[in-house]
């Protein structure tokens, strides 16, 4: 319930800003998992000219088929999941340490102009000519690093929001689906140009230096506004008597959607906590332990959901070949199946949670929800893969593995954004900002155990 001092969120731009920054931490991602064919192709020059054609091929899609061909020698999909995930988790890790130390404003803005960066070197990277051990080493070390500034970004816009009502929260994980639209439309665009090869792929990957560029503006403009000033503001004052009677307030009026007899319930209950705490103190030392205590549930919910997601996405799931004889549906077959249609669905499946948050913040059995998704994992196994060499092709029909991945994309938006949605609502506010950083650290957790457990699931094909 809007406090009648709250200066108004004024034409959404609060709001919009979030959703932006949202796309902006995941465009590095994204970017590099859509982009896997090109780099493939790359990575296949030397076979290429073993078939007779010394010059590579003029399109994302064309490399599909050439990557088809070639042994998959570099295991490109699975370094690239583990490199872009391993300085995920060790970053939000350091992030939850240096964030005491380094300002925020010097992490955001600086990581961002890292990215920014990197993505420039990666465009001026597809006109440099090199051997393909050399680039397949220059692309590792840069989704390294990409992910790690991403890492340090993530973890200190997670904590910021925190201090904002729960439906920024919504609109920045909607946002970070969107990146993944955003990617695979940008991949589409390229494929349907008809231009050739380099230029395809330079006008790809100039995209996301775009979209960091405008995230960087939308950051420095957030605290231009009214509205967000004020509840930055509340990092600098959460000692002052002003916000303890704020947080009783809010405390007193939970969200919207848990304003049910448990929820006023778990409210008073959270007040008593507050009051016996000595939430008006100078220093409140906020411990670790007891707040690992109170969300617990929702982490392993997260490292599940993600563990899955990412041992077969995109590992596996960018292997799957259409069945048709069709050439035009052959040749989108994937972009569209798997990378499109999982970050459409994805997307909508994380913008569901700023209308419902079901099964709200005291279910036991969320991370069992989240584990029932395990299915997927053969599912997508059994799909028509042309590598398989121990499984057979159980679904031939391209109609199972489009289904197979609506359910799997809509669940994975769901219940990535349920437990993070949730966690704030179950620690005092003055938590917020630790819970914020555990979150992001078991979020990446979760990508990690995924991205290493792929290596396991493709060796099974
Ligand atoms: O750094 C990250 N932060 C949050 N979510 C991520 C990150 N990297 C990947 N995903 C999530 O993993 C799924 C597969 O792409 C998507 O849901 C994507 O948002």
């Amino acid at each position: 319930m809007p406090r009648k001092d709250e200066p108004q969120d004024k034409f959404y731009f609060v709001t919009i800003i979030f959703l932006i920054l949202g796309l902006g931490t995941l465009l590095p991602w994204n970017f590099f998992i859509t982009a896997i064919p090109y780099f493939q192709t790359r990575l296949c020059s030397e076979i290429h000219t073993l078939y007779g054609n010394s010059s590579k091929s003029n399109d994302f899609s064309e490399s599909r088929n050439v990557t088809t061909q070639c042994r998959d020698e570099f295991n490109f999909n699975n370094w690239m999941t583990l490199l872009a995930q391993l300085p995920l988790l060790l970053c939000t890790l350091l992030n939850s340490f240096i964030y005491q130390w380094i300002p925020e404003r010097v992490r955001i803005a600086g990581s961002m102009l890292a990215i920014l960066s990197l993505f420039i070197f990666t465009a001026v990277l597809v006109e440099v000519e090199m051997d393909a051990q050399s680039f397949f080493d220059l692309t590792m070390a840069t989704i390294w690093f990409i992910n790690a500034f991403c890492a340090i970004l993530q973890g200190s816009l997670f904590g910021l929001l925190t201090l904002f009502p729960q439906h920024y929260s919504s609109m920045f994980l909607s946002g970070q689906g969107m990146a993944g639209t955003f990617a695979a439309l940008a991949m589409l665009l390229s494929m349907s140009s008809g231009a050739n090869h380099q230029t395809t792929a330079l006008g790809y990957f100039v995209t996301p230096c775009f979209g960091t560029f405008i995230s960087i503006i939308c950051y420095f403009l957030l605290y231009r506004l009214d509205f967000a000033q004020y509840y930055l503001s509340k990092s600098n004052t959460n000692s002052s008597k002003t916000y303890e009677l704020e947080t009783k307030a809010e405390l007193l009026h939970p969200g919207e959607e848990n304003g049910d007899a448990a929820g006023q319930k778990k409210a008073v209950l959270l007040l008593k906590e507050a009051e016996a705490g000595g939430i008006g103190e100078e220093k409140q030392s906020i411990s670790v332990c007891i707040v690992l205590k109170k969300i617990w549930v929702m982490a392993l919910t997260i490292v599940i959901t993600f563990g899955v997601t990412l041992s077969v996405f995109p590992a596996i799931t960018a292997k799957v070949v259409s069945n048709s004889e069709d050439e035009g549906w052959t040749k989108f077959f994937n972009p569209v199946c798997c990378f499109l249609i999982f970050n459409i669905m994805d997307w909508i499946g994380r913008s569901i949670t700023s209308k419902t948050l079901w099964p709200g913040p005291d279910s036991k059995y969320l991370p069992l929800l989240a584990a029932i998704r395990f299915i997927f994992v053969p599912l997508f196994m059994l799909c028509h893969i042309p590598d398989h060499i121990y499984l057979p092709t159980f679904f031939q029909n391209d109609a199972w593995f489009i289904i197979f991945m609506i359910f799997f994309s809509v669940s994975n938006g769901y219940f990535v954004s349920l437990p993070m949605c949730l966690a704030p609502k179950k620690v005092l506010p003055h938590e917020g900002e630790t819970t914020g950083a555990l979150m992001t650290f078991f979020l990446a957790l979760g990508l990690s155990v995924g991205a290493g457990l792929s290596f396991g699931f493709k060796a099974l094909l």
